[in-house]
């Protein structure tokens, strides 16, 4: 078989719209210990203080609107957009302390989504872009960052459960959905089960192999 027959095999059984399931929760600092504060300050160099929001959707991110900065998701350069999201997230990295009930090993800021601000629920698309790991910017909505943007949305009461919202990517226009589905709980929080759905495409394949003379083929440890 052809790697293109192949690719085309596989494109026919891929699932286009398979929704991913997360629990997620809005979260906040170990110190404060409720489980509805998701309004944090923290002093963000070269704007002042400024109010985020932190929430978890399989990773941590700080969620601010870009009007804040007095810039727009779409229409703002896209290097003014990192500069600001990049001074939150270190702003935070510094400032709060985060707690995962599930493993310490969570407990980091993987980045800083700013936002249209359309927060309350709506038929239109809200746009954001995430800005993440060491200052990438996320080509999708985000999955994680959309996951913790829609429990955060829905603790506030700005959405109701099944209540589907598109989100926007700012940077290249790319739509997810999501919903809330099921309250529930994570260790002391009160979490949010989300569905989120989008397109996506095979961009290439690749076939490891190991050779049995290869004395690292099980893998090795680093001392
Ligand atoms: O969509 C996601 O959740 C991933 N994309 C970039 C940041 C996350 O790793």
């Amino acid at each position: 078989m052809g790697a293109s027959q192949e690719a085309t095999q596989r494109q026919a059984a891929a699932p286009k719209h398979a929704p991913v399931r997360c629990c997620s929760a809005s979260e906040e600092t170990l110190s404060c210990g409720s489980h509805h504060r998701p309004d944090v300050i923290v002093d963000v160099l070269g704007f002042g203080k400024i109010k985020v929001d932190i929430g978890y959707g399989g990773a941590f991110y700080a969620y601010v609107s870009a009007n804040k900065f007095g810039l727009d998701v779409c229409s703002s350069k896209t290097r003014d957009l990192v500069d600001a999201a990049s001074a939150v997230t270190e702003a935070v990295k510094a400032q709060v302390k985060l707690h995962h009930p599930d493993s310490e090993d969570l407990a980091f800021l993987y980045g800083t989504i700013l936002t249209d601000g359309n927060d309350a629920f709506s038929e239109e698309p809200t746009a954001n872009i995430c800005v993440f790991a060491d200052a990438q910017v996320d080509r999708s909505p985000t999955g994680s960052g959309v996951t913790g943007r829609i429990a955060l949305q829905y603790h506030k009461g700005l959405i109701q459960l099944n209540q589907t919202r598109t989100f926007k990517s700012g940077t290249t226009d790319s739509l997810f959905t999501g919903k809330a589905v099921k309250e529930t709980i994570c260790g002391d929080f009160k979490a949010v089960t989300v569905e989120v759905s989008g397109q996506a495409y095979y961009t290439g394949t690749a076939h490891f192999v190991f050779e049995n003379e290869d004395m690292l083929k099980n893998g090795f440890f680093l001392k």
